[in-house]
């Protein structure tokens, strides 16, 4: 019988590296002396110790081109929820996620580790403190947390020891951090254009952000302890910063920091999500004729007036996880990386 060489243990690949948590992601795995393979639809940079290939992971023959000689994978591209693409989400998290497998398989990785979302199980209703046994969303609030729930799925279901290829899910929320092409953004644009003025809802509600580097912190430990006697195999696990915070304070605080002043008054969360709902309707009925990309969303008006804080206490029991970072700490070092985004700037 032919004997399969192991490839080494600290040859790795990321696919979507080149991403805003996958070159955190490269640039922590380097430090810690691994070999890295990024295969993303884009290069934006380049870092000695690792190797770009450009092409679409619903490529296979691309795909098995940078994982030859990998032992373990990290998955964590997607297209960003904003673009809300049905097609386009079928295609990459699904359709594409089918074709790592795959991929996997052929090239003999041992260990494929998912940045899946804690969304998988957010209805735009209140979530308080939630382990990873709650029943994924029956009505997901949008066509990426859909794709992301048959993501997750397809890659735990995966998981064989007898073909010795395990799998694991990793569920951020609110991942922010230099170089976030996403929340801070965002947010310093909608300030730009007045609309950081209003609190939606009464102000109270809880939700987790988690600093970049504890999501990083997570994945590595997960592909280190994921082995066939451990209890990772097939598990998802939420990584957050543990430090639920009210959504409108953690905002405030961004905006404070770069300058500009925190959102005052309040407004009834169901008019707001009843408007961004209308708003979205539109957007839908007029798709053929215009695009219109809205600024609230039925998504972003949920996530910023509902409570949606996890609990990582299995990520702590079974990988030893613990934040590296805390959240006062995270925020700082997040306003002063975005000295262009400053008011007045
Ligand atoms: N950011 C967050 O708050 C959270 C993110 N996640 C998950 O974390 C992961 C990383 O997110 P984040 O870093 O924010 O996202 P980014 O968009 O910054 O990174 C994703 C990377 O994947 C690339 N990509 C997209 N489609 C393909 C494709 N078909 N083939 C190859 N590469 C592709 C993107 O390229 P391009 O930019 O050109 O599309 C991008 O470089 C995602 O799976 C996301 O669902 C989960 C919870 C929260
Ligand atoms: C915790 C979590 C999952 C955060 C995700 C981050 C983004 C979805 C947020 C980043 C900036 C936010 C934002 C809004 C909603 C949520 C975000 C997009 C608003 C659109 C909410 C309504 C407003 O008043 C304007 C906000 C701009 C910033």
């Amino acid at each position: 019988m032919a004997t399969r060489i192991r490839p080494s243990n600290k040859r790795c690949a990321v696919i979507g590296g080149s991403g805003f948590l996958g070159r955190h992601l490269v640039e922590r795995l380097v430090d810690r002396g691994y070999a890295v393979a990024v295969f993303d639809i884009r290069q934006s940079y380049e870092l000695p110790g690792v190797t770009f290939y450009q092409g679409d992971l619903c490529d296979k023959h691309a795909l098995l081109v940078a994982l030859k000689d990998v032992s373990i994978v990290f998955h964590c591209a997607s297209p960003a929820p904003a673009s809300d693409d049905r097609a386009l989400f079928q295609r990459v998290n699904i359709d594409g996620t089918r074709t790592v497998i795959q991929a996997c398989h052929e090239a003999g990785v041992q260990k494929l580790v998912l940045t899946s979302s804690a969304s998988v199980v957010f209805e735009g209703t209140d979530i308080k403190n939630a382990k990873e046994d709650l029943p994924y969303a029956k009505r997901p609030i949008d066509y990426y947390t859909e794709t992301k729930i048959q993501q997750e799925k397809m890659v735990l279901e995966a998981c064989s020891k007898e073909n010795d290829f395990l799998t694991v899910a990793i569920r951020p929320h609110g991942i922010f951090g230099p170089r976030d092409p996403q929340l801070v953004p965002i947010l310093v644009d909608a300030a730009r254009r007045g609309k950081m003025k209003f609190i939606i809802g009464d102000g109270c509600n809880l939700v987790d952000f988690t600093y970049v580097e504890n999501v990083v912190h997570g994945h590595i430990l997960a592909a280190e302890r994921l082995k066939t006697d451990s209890p990772l195999c097939a598990q998802a696990y939420h990584i957050t910063n543990d430090e639920p915070v009210r959504f409108w304070d953690f905002m405030s605080q961004i905006l404070v920091g770069l300058g500009y002043s925190a959102p005052r008054y309040h407004l009834p969360y169901m008019l707001v999500y009843g408007i961004a709902l209308l708003l979205w309707l539109m957007a839908f009925i007029m798709r053929p004729l215009v695009q219109i990309k809205p600024t609230f969303t039925p998504m972003r008006v949920a996530l910023a007036g509902t409570h949606h804080y996890y609990s990582c206490a299995r990520a702590k029991q079974d990988m030893g996880y613990q934040p590296v970072v805390p959240l006062k700490e995270a925020i700082a070092r997040t306003v002063e990386s975005y000295p262009h985004l400053r008011k007045g700037a």
